[in-house]
């Protein structure tokens, strides 16, 4: 395992900011963590990288215990805090170097991340006069500087712009070819968007802990049909696997199914048995925003 939490319990004065959290990451995923603000992510993500302590449970990185072998996680882990400190004054190569020789890195590994961030046409430029999306790259470089096999990343897209976001998010699936990655943020799409796998935390638990696959299979389907003439919603009710059916005006109608199967032949079978035109019909998923929504209210 790459990651393993174990029932971990953390709490501020009486505010439980986790409670009992465990879960595991096999190595080579890419795990979204996503909660709302305040769920306990980044409180998480500092025990991982042994900035912090638990109170209770236990967590390792690489088989190594973050509070017993921190040399090793440290080692192991590469960290990408919120809000990516950075030193402004100081040149982009100029701050690998520092950083190499604080972990006492090769410093043949500063060209590397250079190459592997994008990084190379701004690499002469102080940190300061970086765009916002440069800076997320230089942490991101730093954080892959001494190669460990897992990289924790504590909101890396926040406050980028539309452009660097998908850049941002295009690196790490990239990046996450080589590592284990577990990545919080706020949107489900970016998890959509990158990961392989989401753990949804809200006020400290965890309330979900699923494949991306398996999320898109449990979706509620929403079939869209208009007909050429207004039918009693308690007809439409019969229809088999119908959660609920909602009038949108006109003659259209939302029907909702509870099933994955694609319900669209049976509505149009039900049009032609009950001598109605169907006029237009599309299927709508669920969107697994929505479903974000739920899990966290
Ligand atoms: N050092 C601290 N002292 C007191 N309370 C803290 C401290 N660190 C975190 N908390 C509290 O613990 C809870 C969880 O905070 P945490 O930063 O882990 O949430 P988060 O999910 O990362 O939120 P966000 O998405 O807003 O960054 C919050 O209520 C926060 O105020």
């Amino acid at each position: 395992m790459s990651i393993t939490v174990n029932n971990i319990t953390k709490s501020f004065g009486n505010q439980k900011a986790l409670d009992n959290i465990s879960f595991s990451i096999n190595k080579g995923e890419i795990v979204g963590f996503l909660g709302p603000n305040g769920a306990g992510k980044s409180t998480l993500m500092k025990i991982l990288t042994t900035y912090s302590l638990a109170d209770e449970g236990e967590a390792k990185i690489n088989e190594f215990d973050v509070v017993k072998d921190q040399k090793n996680v440290q080692k192991s882990v590469g960290y990408l805090p919120e809000h990516n400190p950075l030193y402004l004054d100081m040149y982009v190569k100029e701050y690998f170097g520092f950083n190499a020789d604080v972990y006492k890195t090769d410093k043949k590994r500063i060209t590397e991340v250079i190459e592997q961030t994008g990084l190379s046409s701004e690499a002469h430029k102080k940190i300061g006069q970086l765009s916002k999306g440069y800076r997320q790259r230089v942490g991101l470089a730093a954080a892959l500087l001494h190669n460990p096999e897992v990289l924790i990343l504590d909101e890396p897209t926040t406050g980028l712009d539309p452009n660097q976001l998908l850049d941002i998010r295009k690196l790490i699936k990239e990046i996450g070819k080589e590592k284990t990655i577990l990545l919080s943020t706020h949107i489900m799409k970016e998890v959509e968007a990158v990961c392989d796998r989401v753990i949804v935390i809200n006020k400290g638990a965890l309330v979900a802990d699923k494949k991306l696959k398996e999320l898109r299979e449990t979706e509620e389907q929403i079939i869209e049909v208009e007909f050429d003439y207004r039918v009693e919603e308690q007809l439409l009710q019969q229809l088999p696997n119908v959660a609920t059916v909602k009038n949108t005006g006109g003659f259209i109608y939302d029907i909702t199914f509870n099933t994955n199967k694609d319900m669209r032949p049976a509505v149009f079978d039900f049009a032609h048995d009950n001598k109605l035109k169907t006029l237009q019909l599309s299927r709508k998923n669920k969107n697994l925003e929505s479903l974000f929504t739920e899990l966290t209210q």
